[in-house]
C-alpha cells in the first residue's frame, strides 16, 4: 500500500473503535454468567471476533441486535465441546485468557493460531494452572496448539508472577473463579485490571490490595449492560499524529483513560506535548483528548510505566524521533514476545525512513529530532507497526513510502486508514 507523506497537516475528530481487552472480556463474562449481558461500543475486529467466534463454537448464543452484542449466558456449565479445534487467529488475549477460563469448564477443546502465536510463549499460562491441577497442555510445553480437558477440581492457588502479564493475571484469575478454595495472585507490576473490574461488574467478589488479588471460588457471576470506552492503544495513532504533524489539532471524543492503561497520557506531558484531557467520565473512566502540534523533549521510559502503556511503545518510539534529545526505553523485554519481536521490528523499519534509533536488551534508544524519508517498509503481520509506519509516513519530507502487510490493521482497527483519511481530509 502506497501511503500519504509530504508533511500532512492533520486537523478533525476522531472517534476510535472500543476498547479491544473489555470487548474480548464481555464475551467472555457474558458467556460465563447467568442471563443477558448486552455491550455497546464492542470492538469489531479481527482479534475480539475470534473470541466471539470461540464461545459461539462453545454453543453460547451471541446476537448482534442494532448497535448491540447481546450474549445469553448460562454459566460455565452449559458450554459444549466443539466438534474440531478452533482458530484464534492472531489474539494473545483470547488463547491465554481463554485457557484459563475453560481449564475449570465441562468441555474439551484444541486451540490453535496464526504462524504469530504459534511462536508465542504459553508455559507462562500453563505452569500456574498446571499448580492448580488443571489439564492443559501444549507443544513442547510452551506453544500453541494448546489442549484443554476442562475438569471440576481446580484448585486455588497463591502465584507470585515472574513476568508483568494481564493476559496470565487474567487466566488465573479466570480459572480461580470456579477453582475450590482462595486463589491469590501477587503481580510483579501492576497491569491493566479490566479483568478485576468486571468480576465485581458482573456480581463476582474479589479483593484487590496493591498488587496482591484475592478471589475465593466457586463464584456465580450475572448478566450486565456494558459500555465500552474507545481504546487508548487505537488513540494512540492519532495522539501521536497530532503531536508530530505540523499546523495540527486532532480531537479523540471517549477515550478509555483508565489508570493502568494511561501511561502514554504522561509520556506525552513528560515530552511537553500539547494535551488536553475534557470531558471526564468518572463512571466510564473516559475522556476526550486533544493534542497539538508540539515542540518535544526526550525523555525515560521505564519501570511500573511500562505495564501502563506497553502495547503504545512503538507509536512512542516515533513520537521521541521527533524530540530533542535522547529517548530511553527500558525494562521493556515483554515487546520481544508480542506478534512481532517488537523491539527488532520498531527499530528496523523506523531506521529505513531515516530515524536514529538502537535496540537494547530490554528497550530502544532513541536520538531526535530526526527528518523522516521514504522507503518500502513492512508491518511483518503486525498490526500496531503497521499503523505506527503509516503515521510515520505523514511526516516524510522526501521519497514514498510503500507499505508492505498493510492489512494487518484490521486485527485492533478496521477502519483505520479510513479515520486517518478523515484528518487529512482526502482518501488514502
Ligand atoms: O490482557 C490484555 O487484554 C492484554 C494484555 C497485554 O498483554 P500481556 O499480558 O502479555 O502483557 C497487552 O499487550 C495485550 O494487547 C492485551
Ligand atoms: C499484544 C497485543 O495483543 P494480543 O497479545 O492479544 O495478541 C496487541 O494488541 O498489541
Amino acid at each position: 500500500m502506497k501511503l500519504l507523506t509530504n508533511q500532512q497537516q492533520l486537523i478533525g475528530t476522531v472517534r476510535v473503535p472500543g476498547d479491544k481487552s473489555i470487548s474480548h472480556r464481555s464475551i467472555m463474562f457474558g458467556a460465563l454468567a447467568h442471563g443477558i449481558t448486552r455491550v455497546t461500543g464492542f470492538l469489531e475486529a479481527e482479534d475480539c471476533l475470534s473470541t466471539l467466534k470461540l464461545f459461539q463454537a462453545l454453543g453460547v448464543k451471541i446476537e448482534r441486535e442494532g448497535m448491540q452484542l447481546v450474549i445469553e449466558g448460562h454459566g460455565i456449565e452449559a458450554f459444549r465441546s466443539p466438534r474440531q479445534a478452533v482458530d484464534i487467529g492472531n489474539s494473545g488475549t483470547t488463547i491465554r485468557l481463554v485457557t484459563g477460563l475453560l481449564a475449570a469448564s465441562p468441555i474439551d477443546v484444541t486451540l490453535f493460531g496464526d504462524v504469530s502465536i504459534a511462536k508465542r510463549p504459553m508455559a507462562r499460562v500453563l505452569i500456574p494452572l498446571l499448580q492448580m491441577k488443571a489439564q492443559v497442555s501444549a507443544r513442547e510445553e510452551n506453544y500453541a496448539p494448546i489442549t484443554i480437558k476442562g475438569t471440576n477440581k481446580l484448585q486455588g492457588i497463591t502465584y507470585r508472577m515472574p513476568v508483568a502479564s494481564a493476559q496470565v493475571k487474567s487466566a488465573i484469575l479466570l480459572a480461580g473463579l470456579h477453582a475450590k478454595g482462595e486463589t491469590i495472585v501477587i503481580e510483579k507490576e501492576k497491569t491493566r485490571d479490566h479483568t478485576e473490574d468486571m468480576i465485581r461488574q458482573f456480581g463476582g467478589d474479589i479483593e484487590i490490595n496493591g498488587k496482591e488479588i484475592r478471589l475465593k471460588g466457586p463464584q456465580r457471576l450475572i448478566g450486565q449492560e456494558m459500555m465500552v470506552p474507545g481504546d487508548i492503544s487505537s488513540a494512540a495513532f492519532f495522539l501521536v499524529a497530532g503531536l508530530i504533524a505540523k499546523d495540527s489539532e486532532v480531537t479523540l471524543p471517549n477515550v478509555g483513560i483508565t489508570a493502568t492503561r494511561a501511561g502514554i497520557l504522561e509520556v506525552i506531558e513528560a515530552m511537553q506535548g500539547s494535551l488536553f484531557i475534557r470531558d471526564r467520565d468518572l463512571e466510564n473512566q473516559s475522556a476526550t483528548l486533544q493534542v497539538h502540534s508540539s515542540q518535544l523533549q526526550a525523555t525515560i521510559i521505564e519501570g511500573a510505566l511500562i505495564p501502563r502503556l506497553i502495547d503504545e511503545l512503538p507509536i512512542i518510539a516515533l513520537l521521541a524521533t521527533q524530540a530533542e534529545g535522547t529517548t530511553v526505553i527500558r525494562d521493556a523485554e515483554e515487546l520481544k514476545v508480542k506478534e512481532t519481536n517488537r523491539i527488532d521490528v520498531t527499530a528496523s523499519e523506523l531506521r529505513k525512513m531515516g530515524a536514529n534509533i538502537e535496540t537494547t536488551d530490554d528497550g530502544l534508544i532513541i536520538n531526535g529530532p530526526t527528518k523522516l524519508h521514504g522507503a518500502v517498509v513492512d508491518s511483518h503481520g503486525d498490526h500496531r507497526i503497521g499503523m505506527m509506519l503509516a503515521i510515520a509516513s505523514l511526516i516524510v519530507e522526501s521519497g514514498t513510502v510503500e507499505l508492505l502487510n498493510a492489512e494487518a490493521v484490521a486485527v485492533s482497527y478496521p477502519s483505520f486508514f479510513s479515520d486517518l483519511g478523515s484528518l487529512i481530509g482526502e482518501g488514502l
